[in-house]
Formats: structure tokens, sequence, C-alpha cells
């Protein structure tokens, strides 16, 4: 995709290069805490991923972050500034993409677009986003009239027009097909190359890790990793993956392989029915002791590779496989 042009204006000075800063925020309703002392920065000019399984947060976080939602603890800034106390100024300075839209129902797509674009001195070209975004044949069709991928694709188109200098978005590519999720991620890296700063909600680790400069993951409140993607997937590069019976002990397994290899961190997680991944060593002595494990438990392994470590592997080592509220 071309960069997004004229983006040569986007103002990207300030006192740092923070875009978003978060410090032990806090949120609750009622007894539920959903942001639990959460910590995070966004550099300008970088993509962050915010991960995490359903529940877990982000769409609270990133609504504090957008002036919505006011926290019960901890600070946050925004491009320097409070989203609530300094709400209007922000509004002209970052862009927002709701999960479900957001847009006159009755309005039609380009009008929408062309509204949206009103309100920002110097915006894109709202015809060529929506050639962009493949939006062009559906220019004329009423918002409400749009399917779920169409409205999804022009909330983003929303989001951006303003020539923000800073863009939530929230699950972007929730709902789209694969054509327009591609179209999706490249807008996205051409908004990066051209300087804007990007907050991202995601339930889908290869979005993550194919978009993101850093990625958080958290859970039930609270961040329990954050690095870039590659740090995440070397924290422990290789492991074991096995195939046999769905919902064997494989944390057993995990311990056994410790005890042979002095003790190292091993860590066991089944990533899908009855399919597992043991990261940490995988010299002879591990596979032996998984071997002797199997043998002594009446595990029968159909499979055994010796693999790299996905990104979901450490998301599902980190935030269990429990399927959340
Ligand atoms: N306005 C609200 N009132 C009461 N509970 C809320 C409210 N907003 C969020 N919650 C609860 O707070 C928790 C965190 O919700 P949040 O929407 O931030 O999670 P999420 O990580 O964005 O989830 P998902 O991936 O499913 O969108 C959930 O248990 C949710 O039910």
């Amino acid at each position: 995709m071309d960069d997004v042009p004229g983006t040569d204006s986007i103002p990207t000075s300030g006192s740092d290069d923070v875009a978003v800063a978060i410090s032990g925020l806090r949120k609750s309703y009622g007894a539920l805490v959903a942001v639990d002392g959460i910590d995070l920065t966004l550099r300008r000019g970088t993509v962050l991923a915010l991960l995490g399984p359903n529940g877990a947060g982000k769409t609270t976080t990133v609504e504090i972050c957008e002036g919505f939602t006011t926290p019960d603890a901890g600070t946050v800034t925004v491009l320097g500034l409070d989203p609530r106390g300094d709400n209007d100024e922000l509004r002209t300075r970052i862009g927002v993409m709701l999960q479900g839209g957001g847009a006159y129902p009755g309005a039609r797509a380009a009008e929408m677009l062309h509204l949206c674009a009103a309100y920002s001195a110097n915006p894109l070209e709202p015809d060529w986003l929506l050639d962009v975004l493949g939006l062009t044949a559906v220019a004329s069709t009423p918002v409400r009239r749009l399917s779920g991928g169409q409205q999804q694709r022009l909330s983003l188109a929303c989001a951006i027009v303003g020539r923000p200098e800073l863009v939530f978005l929230d699950e972007p590519t929730a709902g789209l097909d694969a054509h327009a999720r591609v179209v999706v991620w490249d807008l996205i890296t051409a908004l990066r190359a051209d300087g804007v700063s990007v907050l991202l909600t995601t339930h889908m680790l290869d979005e993550a890790e194919r978009l993101a400069d850093d990625i958080v993951i958290i859970d039930a409140g609270r961040v329990v990793a954050a690095g870039t993607p590659e740090e995440l997937t070397s924290r422990d590069a290789r492991g074991l993956r096995i195939s046999a019976a769905p919902g064997i002990a494989i944390a057993d397994a995990a311990a056994a392989i410790s005890a042979a290899c002095d003790g190292a961190v091993v860590t066991g997680a089944e990533t899908g029915p009855g399919e597992y991944v043991l990261t940490g060593p995988t010299t002879p002595a591990a596979i032996a002791a998984l071997a002797q494990w199997c043998a002594a438990c009446d595990v029968a392994i159909t499979e055994l590779r010796v693999d790299g470590i996905s990104l979901q592997d450490v998301f599902l080592n980190l935030t269990g496989r429990k399927v959340r509220a």
C-alpha cells in the first residue's frame, strides 16, 4: 500500500517520546475488579498491542485513555494530556475506533466519512480512504445497511480520516474476512510508517505478532507479560510438542522433565484438544524423561516434535485455557 498521502504534517513533536503512559491503573465495577494495577507505555510512532482473553480489561483500559471512563486510581497521560480534563484538546489529536461502530445509522457511508473529516482542519481525502478500504461501491449505502465487515472498515476510516497523532483501535479486524484483514493490516502499517502511534486491542495473536512493536498481555486486569514479539517468544524459544489423548497431566510431565534436567524451568500447556507444548529444554535427557513419564503413566504419544515456541504458546501458557465469562 502507498503511504498515507500528505501525512508529513502530522505533528509528532512533544515534550517526550511517549504517546500514552499508564501507571497503577485501577477500575472496578461494584465488586468486579476490571483493571487491577496496569502499567504500560506506548512510544510515539509505534504500535502497541494489548492482548488478553475475554474480560481481561482491555476495553476498560482503552476507554479510560479515551476519556470515556473514569479510573478509580492510577495516572494516565495521553499525548502529555489528561484524558478527561483535557478532553477537548485531545479530541482533535486522537482517533477512536469503537467496537460496534459508533456511526449514525441513517447516514450514507460516504456522508458519514465526510462528516468525520469536517471535524479536522487537515483531513485525509475521504474518497481515497473509501477506495483503500474497499468501500467505494457502497459509498451511497446507508450505514445501517452495510455488512458488519463494511461497518467495521467505515469505523476505521472515521477513526483515521482526521489525521490523528494517536489512534485507538479496539479489535479493528474482528469479523473481517481474510482480504479485508490484510487491507486493514496494511493501513495500520502505513500509519505507523507515517509516525502515527497506535494502541490496538486484539484477540488475534498473529495480528499482534505482525503489527506490534510492543505487546502487553493482560489477564484478569493485570499485566502478565510485556515485551517485543521477539522477546516474548524467545524467552523459552524452544520446546517439545506432543500429540496424545486430551486431558493428560501435562504439568506432571513438565515436572518430570525439569527433575531430569537439573531443575530447568519447564512449563506444560494443552494448546488444543490433545495437543501439548512443553517449553524448556529439548535435550536428549528431556526427551528421555518425557518418554519415561509417558511409560509410567501409560500415555500413548502419537506425535513428538522439537519446535520453536509461538506467541500463541506463550499466551496460553500465561493465561490458561479456560474460556472466560
Ligand atoms: N460498564 C460496566 N459495568 C460493569 N461491568 C463492566 C463494565 N464494563 C466492563 N465490565 C466488566 O469488566 C471486565 C473487563 O471488561 P473489558 O470489556 O474491559 O474486557 P476486554 O478485555 O475488553 O474483553 P473482550 O475481549 O471480551 O472485549 C469484564 O468482566 C466486564 O464484564
